[in-house]
């Protein structure tokens, strides 16, 4: 087990044990997306998970979701099994996640709507088109604005939930570094406004150093947790500051140590 990767702890807001989740391919192999995954997520706290293709961070998010089953091992939030989607997990997908039919403000009021409480809380859509900065763009549809908006709605759209924890599956993956940069800092300003469990998937090195206190790497074949880093630099974080770059030299070095693949699968 890596290091740091169960450290019971009484602020543990997720706890993840001993998870195994084994798919069949196309060819009838067998993959272990995850083998023997053990994790403690704590209460407030901004954690990345970065690895090499196919090691497993869709599979783990997807599992937190309730999207999924682990085969064995469990995934519990506050002390309850995760077993299905549910209002303290938000989920935002790296792209396309919005209705195309919705204007922003409604496709932010759907996250109310889903769970039956627009009439009280619809003042809320107002607040948070306020908070991701999308003054004037309320009836706007999601073809009419950039790809940067498009992903500051569907994060306010998990937010206006309040979820214990947001789960974010390479959110800033398609964008340009510019917009990547801007999403960057407003997601860490909402964290650090109403201290949401963050858990990002990310292939961006510099992302993860940035923006989180952990960086979880995963390693494939099987899917596992070879390491988990602290990152102990102040904030706000100077991308160019000599701490910072030893950081990314030094997790650059295990992501190669862990991928099998020929090419450069990292963004710095
Ligand atoms: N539904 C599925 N059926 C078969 N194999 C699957 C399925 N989902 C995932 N896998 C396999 O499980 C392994 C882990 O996949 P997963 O998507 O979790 O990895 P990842 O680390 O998120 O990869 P990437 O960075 O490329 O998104 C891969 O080998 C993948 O091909």
């Amino acid at each position: 087990m890596a290091k740091g990767a169960c450290e019971m702890s009484t602020s543990s807001l997720i706890e993840i044990q001993k998870v195994f989740r084994t798919y069949i391919d196309t060819n009838d192999n067998k993959v272990e997306a995850l083998n023997d995954v053990s994790l403690f997520v704590r209460e407030g706290e901004f954690l990345s998970i970065i690895g090499p293709s196919g090691c497993g961070k869709t599979t783990l998010l997807r599992l937190l979701a309730g999207l999924d089953s682990p085969d064995s091992g469990s995934l519990a939030i506050n002390g309850h099994e995760i077993r299905e989607p549910g209002p303290e997990r938000g989920y935002v997908f790296q792209q396309g996640s919005l209705f195309p039919w919705l204007t922003v403000e409604k496709n932010i009021a759907s996250g109310l709507k889903a769970r039956g409480v627009y009439k009280e809380q619809k003042t809320d859509v107002a607040r948070y088109i306020e908070l991701i900065g999308l003054n004037g763009f309320e009836k706007s549809y999601p073809h009419q604005i950039s790809g940067g908006m498009a992903q500051r709605v569907a994060i306010a759209r998990a937010l206006i939930n309040r979820p214990s924890a947001l789960l974010l599956d390479e959110p800033m993956g398609a964008l340009d570094s510019f917009t990547r940069a801007d999403l960057q800092d407003k997601l860490l300003e909402l964290w650090k406004r109403d201290q949401t469990t963050m858990i990002l998937v990310t292939h961006d090195v510099d992302e993860a150093i940035y923006l989180s206190d952990r960086i979880v790497i995963m390693t494939p074949r099987p899917g596992k947790i070879s390491e988990i880093l602290d990152v102990q630099l102040p904030r706000s974080r100077d991308r160019g500051s000599i701490e910072f770059l030893t950081m990314r030299s030094k997790i650059l070095e295990k992501l190669h140590l862990a991928s099998a693949s020929p090419q450069p699968e990292y963004a710095i």
